[in-house]
C-alpha cells in the first residue's frame, strides 16, 4: 500500500507504540482484530488504548476515553483505518471527529467488506487529514488471521509439528515423547493460547492421547477440534474430558455410529459435527463452518495424514517446524504422510522462511503462499 504522505520520526514512535498496544490482546479479539491506538499532541502521548475482545469497544474509543479533552487538535494513531459503521459498537470515524483531533494516521485499511475506504473517506470528508500506509507491513501481519478470515470465510490454518533431523515424528515403534526440546515445547503452549481452535487427527488422539490444552499460568484453552470420520476416539480420551474450559469439537460423518455418537454428545463440554459424508470429514466445509462459528484461527497439530490433506487441499496457509537435532532412522512416521507428490518439480516451495535455534532445534516458519505482509510475528511479552 503507498503511504499517502511522508511521515516524521514520531509518526513511527507513536504507529510502533499502537502496534505494541494492539498485540497485548492477541489470541483474545478473534474473529475481530487486533487494533491499538494512540493520540499525540505535541510530541506527547495523551490517550493509548487497545482492543481487548470483541463486541467491547474499539481501539480508538479506550485512547479516546484516556485523552479526554486533549484529544482536541491531537493526531490519532491507529493500526487499522477507523470503522464508519454501526456494528455491535458505534463507528470510531464519528467518535474521532466529536473528539476534535486535526490528524488521522492509519496504517492499514480495513480489509472488511463493511468499512474499507470509508472510513477514511469520512474523515477526510470532515477535512480531517489523513496519511495512510505507516508501517503497513507490520500492522498487516499482526493481523494475517483477520485478514484471512474476513476476506475468504476460511480460518487461517497454521501446521506446527516436531521432527527429527531426519525427518521422523516418531521412531518406528511409535515413540514420540520426546522429539523436541523442553523450550520448543513452551512454545507450543504459547501458541496454543494465541490460536482459537486446536484441531488433530483420530490417529492421534489414538496413539498420543494428548489433552491439547494450554498449560501457560494465564493461557487459555483453545477450542480442540477433533476430525474422525468413522468416530473411533475412546470415550476416555483425555481431550474429551470435561476439566478443560472450552469445548472439544468433534468432526465425523456417515460413518459413525449412532449409539456412540449420542453417547459423546451427552458428554458436557463435547459437541458432534456429523457431516452428510460417507467416510471422509469434507474439511473445507468444516474449516468455513469454524468461521460461521467464529472462531477463525487453527493451529493443525498432526498427525501427517491430516496435514498432508489439508495441505494437499491449500487449506494450510503457515508451518511452524521444529527440527530436533537427532537421528532415529528406519520408517518411523512421517510429518506429511497424507501429501504424495510425486515429481519433484511439483513440490510445494515455502515463502519467507525464518529460522531460529534458541530453542536448541531449528525452528522453521514459512508460508505456503507468497505475499508481501509476511515477517517476523512479534512475542506477546505481557498482557495489559
Ligand atoms: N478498530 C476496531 C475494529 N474495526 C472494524 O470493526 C469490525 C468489528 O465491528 P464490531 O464487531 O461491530 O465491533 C471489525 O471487523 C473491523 O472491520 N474492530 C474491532 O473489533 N476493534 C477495533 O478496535
Ligand atoms: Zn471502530
Amino acid at each position: 500500500m503507498q503511504t499517502s504522505s511522508p511521515s516524521n520520526s514520531n509518526d513511527e514512535r507513536f504507529m510502533k507504540r499502537a502496534l505494541d498496544l494492539a498485540i497485548k490482546a492477541m489470541g483474545r479479539t478473534s474473529p475481530n482484530p487486533l487494533v491499538g491506538c494512540v493520540i499525540a499532541k505535541d510530541d506527547q502521548i495523551v490517550g493509548e488504548g487497545y482492543h481487548l475482545k470483541a463486541g467491547t469497544p474499539h481501539a480508538e474509543v479506550h485512547a479516546l476515553a484516556d485523552a479526554g479533552e486533549l484529544a482536541r487538535d491531537a493526531t490519532a494513531y491507529v493500526t487499522l483505518e477507523p470503522c464508519s459503521h454501526f456494528g455491535r459498537t458505534p463507528p470510531c470515524a464519528e467518535a474521532l471527529i466529536r473528539a476534535g483531533v486535526k490528524r488521522v494516521v492509519v496504517a492499514m485499511s480495513d480489509p472488511n467488506p463493511l468499512v474499507s475506504g470509508r472510513g477514511i473517506a469520512r474523515l477526510r470528508e470532515i477535512g480531517i487529514q489523513v496519511d495512510v500506509g505507516l508501517m503497513c507491513q507490520e500492522a498487516s501481519l499482526i493481523n494475517e488471521v483477520f485478514i484471512k478470515a474476513i476476506t475468504t470465510g476460511l480460518p487461517f490454518v497454521v501446521y506446527k509439528t516436531a521432527m527429527t533431523l531426519d525427518g521422523k515424528i516418531a521412531t518406528e515403534t511409535g515413540d514420540s515423547r520426546w522429539v523436541s526440546s523442553e523450550g520448543s515445547r513452551q512454545y507450543v503452549h504459547q501458541l496454543r493460547d494465541r490460536y482459537d481452535v486446536i484441531l488433530a487427527g483420530s490417529e492421534t488422539v489414538l496413539i498420543d492421547n494428548p489433552a491439547l490444552t494450554c498449560r501457560l499460568p494465564s493461557g487459555r484453552d483453545p477450542i480442540r477440534l477433533i476430525v474422525d470420520g468413522k468416530l473411533r476416539i475412546p470415550e476416555n480420551a483425555q481431550v474429551l474430558s470435561s476439566s478443560a474450559l472450552s469445548p472439544c469439537v468433534i468432526a465425523t460423518t456417515q460413518a459413525a455410529s449412532r449409539e456412540k455418537l449420542g453417547r459423546l454428545n451427552l458428554l458436557s463440554g463435547v459437541e458432534v459435527w456429523q457431516y452428510d459424508t460417507p467416510r471422509h470429514v469434507p474439511l473445507e466445509k468444516l474449516l468455513c463452518d469454524l468461521v460461521r462459528r467464529g472462531w477463525t484461527s487453527v493451529l493443525l497439530e498432526g498427525g501427517g495424514g491430516l496435514a498432508g490433506t489439508l495441505i494437499k487441499e491449500q487449506c494450510v496457509d503457515k508451518v511452524e517446524f521444529f527440527i530436533a537435532p537427532k537421528l532415529v532412522g528406519g520408517n518411523g512416521p512421517s510429518p506429511l504422510s497424507g501429501l504424495h507428490i510425486q515429481h519433484m518439480s511439483d513440490a510445494l516451495e515455502l515463502h519467507d522462511l525464518l529460522f531460529d535455534m534458541n530453542s536448541g532445534d531449528l525452528h522453521v516458519t514459512g508460508y505456503t503462499s507468497r505475499s508481501e505482509i509476511k515477517g517476523q510475528m512479534p512475542e506477546v511479552s505481557k498482557r495489559n
